[in-house]
């Protein structure tokens, strides 16, 4: 029997006539068991006449008692409990009597309801069909033609065309099923007279709707089906006798029949296994009935005859297995377009104002809040990724660059009459520099020593001049001086950077990148006292770094770098070493004063930012060089390789600032003491940055030029990007040969 149930089961609970399509006001939208009921006929006349005795008896409401006359027959089990209602049987046990007058008890009662309950409309429409030998038939129609089913997403098997009519009343339905009575296949059997055969289903579907809302906007129908199923019954050939056209239909009787147990077996062991409703025609049909919105009776009949205790058994067998098969009964609602479209946006209302409430997804929004900040984070990380890499590129093609300029350079033939730097030459640096160099390099120049020649300190700026021309030529010399060898050593250089891959050395500059940050920070806070005015070399780490206050004082110094041979240049006028610094603030800009005095102003923040650029470029070095240096000596590399000043012990800086002169030859001895025949370049930096590299060899030759490179990209970078280095750096920028 079909039944109603659903998400509205309560509320249409309430709705006056619901329980009548219901079933009588029982529960809806639960989970039901198949009710068996077991109907045990009398013995019929011929049974009585052969002298059968009855096997069987009903000895309570629930239990049906096997007598057997048999002594030597098993008897277990013997007897079988029925809470419920069972439905099936053999042939000539009495279904069709069974169905009729089920079909007929039940109308009445619906009639009945149906009369109690005038507040609410109903509709009772009627259609019936037969499954003879596998073929769906009308038995409302007067054609014979098979019928299709068709299986749809929302109404489930469907039979095509299938005749349908609105019952006016009992009397009405009295005669449509006198109607299939008439038109259903039967045929006379040996154990049957009148035996059915083919399955028949009535189907009566019943709809209500309150009368106070027809033809409004709240207007709902309850829709209900009753199905009224009388199978064909099973028989055996041999006891039937049956043959030819019996014998087919009996065939496809039992074919049918078989498919019913089995998916009744597979229903009852509650698996998830498939269920082969579409086996036969009779289980397609039935699938609702059995497995699925429905709450379903079977009625098991029974002949007591000695002759049909095999088959009694095997009924009871399907009813016991039939009770454990659950079915899931829903209320089935048809709404009006109107009260639909009021229905959904209710729905849509409810569902709005949920999600406006804070406080019922307060959690949901923390989670929405918290993955946006996880978005953003991400996004800005991968946003300096990208910086980063995009300026590891830039400084890497930078340095090809340059390395196949020198290249070109050395292939030239060009030769300095500087020599290969080296700590124990000659450090004077004469005017003859200048003259190796080119006619733009000479541009150059004239900026440098304007810078020099204006001051009282006219020799230092001239000799940092040359210095730097030197350290600029110094690509060149190195090449030259090195010959092929060297060109071996730079294309072997520039063949590893090649191979280098950029996330690698983007990887290895974030790496670096981040002490030299927080070290800048330091330096911005102690960098200006309460005054404003500037006082270099208060934190450990800028003086490391960034030059002590020796260097406040030393004009010559910014974007000045000293060629190594100054280390062993015997001294510089006093005075020009330790000029009190007159800074000429400006908070955008650097300049370097034709006074004398070293003018570095800059905004904090300026002043970090470039420190910060300097800092990695430091790191940048000195990890070059170190990663460099073991590869070139493996193992025999220990500690110190590549120094920072202050790790030898010596602050030639700190020095200087007392006796400026003696300086570089302190360093050479204390050089000598400590390194022994460890050769050293100086490197500076813009912004007293200075440091040493300790190098052993030739390896310190081409290493001493790769480092040159690296500068000289350096300040092209901070050139580009805005920043205002002094002039001598740009200078320098201008004659480069990267910047060429
Ligand atoms: N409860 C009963 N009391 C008296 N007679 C009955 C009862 N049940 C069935 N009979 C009789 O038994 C005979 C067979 O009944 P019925 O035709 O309903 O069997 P069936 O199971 O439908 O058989 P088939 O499967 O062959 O159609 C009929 O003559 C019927 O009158």
């Amino acid at each position: 029997m079909g039944a109603i149930g659903g998400n509205e089961s309560v509320q249409w609970d309430k709705v006056a006539g619901a329980d009548a399509v219901n079933g009588g006001g029982t529960s809806v939208g639960r989970m039901d068991r198949i009710q068996v009921l077991v109907r045990l006929r009398p013995l019929s006349e011929k049974e009585v006449a052969r002298g059968e005795p009855a096997e069987w008896e009903c000895i309570n409401d629930t239990t049906v008692m096997f007598r057997s006359t048999f002594p030597d027959r098993p008897t277990a089990p013997t007897a079988y409990t029925f809470a419920s209602v069972f439905a099936y049987g053999q042939t000539s046990s009495g279904k069709t009597y069974t169905m009729n007058g089920v079909t007929e008890y039940t109308v009445a009662d619906i009639y009945d309801y149906i009369n109690k309950h005038e507040e609410r409309a109903f509709v009772l429409k009627f259609s019936a069909i037969e499954i003879y030998n596998e073929a769906v038939r009308d038995l409302l129609s007067a054609e014979n033609t098979p019928l299709r089913l068709w299986d749809d997403a929302e109404k489930g098997t469907y039979v095509e065309n299938l005749t349908e009519v609105v019952l006016r009343d009992w009397n009405h339905l009295k005669g449509l099923i006198s109607v299939c009575e008439a038109q259903r296949r039967t045929g006379e059997t040996f154990l049957n007279e009148k035996s059915s055969r083919s399955h028949q289903i009535l189907r009566l579907t019943i709809e209500s709707s309150a009368r106070e809302f027809l033809g409004k906007d709240k207007s709902t129908t309850l829709v209900a089906s009753a199905n009224f199923v009388d199978l064909a019954g099973s028989e055996r050939a041999s006891q039937a006798l049956s043959a030819g056209t019996r014998l087919k239909e009996g065939c496809h009787i039992n074919r049918s029949l078989l498919a019913l147990g089995t998916v009744i077996r597979k229903l009852s062991m509650g698996s998830n296994a498939h269920i082969p409703y579409r086996d036969s025609k009779l289980t397609r049909i039935l699938q609702p009935s059995l497995g699925g919105n429905a709450r379903t009776a079977i009625i098991c009949t029974l002949s007591p005859a000695t002759s049909h205790i095999e088959h009694s058994r095997n009924t009871l067998l399907f009813g016991s297995c039939a009770k454990e098969v659950v079915t899931n009964a829903q209320v089935n609602v048809v709404m009006s377009d109107k009260a639909l479209v009021k229905h959904l946006q209710k729905e849509v209302a409810r569902l709005e104002s949920e999600l406006r409430q804070p406080a019922s997804n307060s959690s949901l929004e923390a989670l929405v809040k918290e993955k946006d900040n996880q978005i953003r984070k991400m996004e800005k990380e991968i946003k300096e990724l990208k910086s980063q890499r995009d300026l590891a590129q830039s400084r890497l093609q930078n340095l090809l660059e340059t390395v196949g300029d020198q290249v070109k350079h050395s292939g030239s033939g060009k030769r300095s009459a500087r020599s290969p730097p080296s700590i124990g030459i000659s450090p004077g640096i004469s005017r003859d520099d200048s003259s190796q160099i080119s006619h733009d390099d000479s541009d150059l120049f004239k900026d440098v020593r304007c810078i020099g020649t204006s001051g009282t300190g006219g020799n230092e700026q001239l000799d940092l001049s040359a210095g730097e021309s030197s350290s600029l030529q110094g690509l060149n010399m190195n090449s030259s001086l090195h010959g092929s060898g060297s060109n071996a050593s730079v294309n072997s250089r520039r063949s590893r950077l090649l191979s280098e891959s950029p996330i690698t050395l983007e990887q290895h500059l974030e790496n670096i990148k981040r002490p030299f940050v927080s070290l800048g920070r330091d330096l911005g806070s102690s960098t200006h006292n309460s005054s404003g005015s500037r006082i270099l070399g208060r934190s450990r780490s800028c003086r490391s770094l960034m030059g002590s206050t020796m260097f406040d004082g030393m004009e010559m110094d910014d974007g000045t770098p000293l060629h190594r041979s100054l280390v062993g240049f015997p001294g510089r006028p006093e005075g020009n070493h330790r000029r009190g610094s007159t800074p000429n603030h400006d908070a955008e800009s650097e300049t370097l004063s034709r006074a004398g005095s070293v003018v570095s102003t800059k905004t904090n923040a300026a002043c970090d930012a470039e420190f910060t650029g300097i800092g990695e470029f430091v790191a940048e070095l000195k990890e070059m060089a170190q990663v460099h240096y073991q590869k070139q000596l493996g193992n025999q590399i220990t500690n110190g390789e590549f120094v920072d000043i202050k790790n030898i012990g010596l602050d030639p800086i700190a020095d200087a600032s007392q006796s400026p002169s003696r300086w570089p030859l302190e360093f050479e001895k204390k050089q000598q003491e400590i390194i022994g025949l460890w050769h050293a370049c100086c490197i500076s930096l813009v912004h007293r940055t200075y440091f040493f590299l300790l190098f052993k060899g030739e390896q310190a030759d081409s290493i001493y030029m790769e480092v040159e490179l690296r500068r000289l990209s350096f300040l092209r970078d901070t050139y580009s990007r805005g920043n205002t280095p002094s002039n001598a750096v740009v200078g320098s920028l201008n004659s480069s040969p990267a910047a060429r």
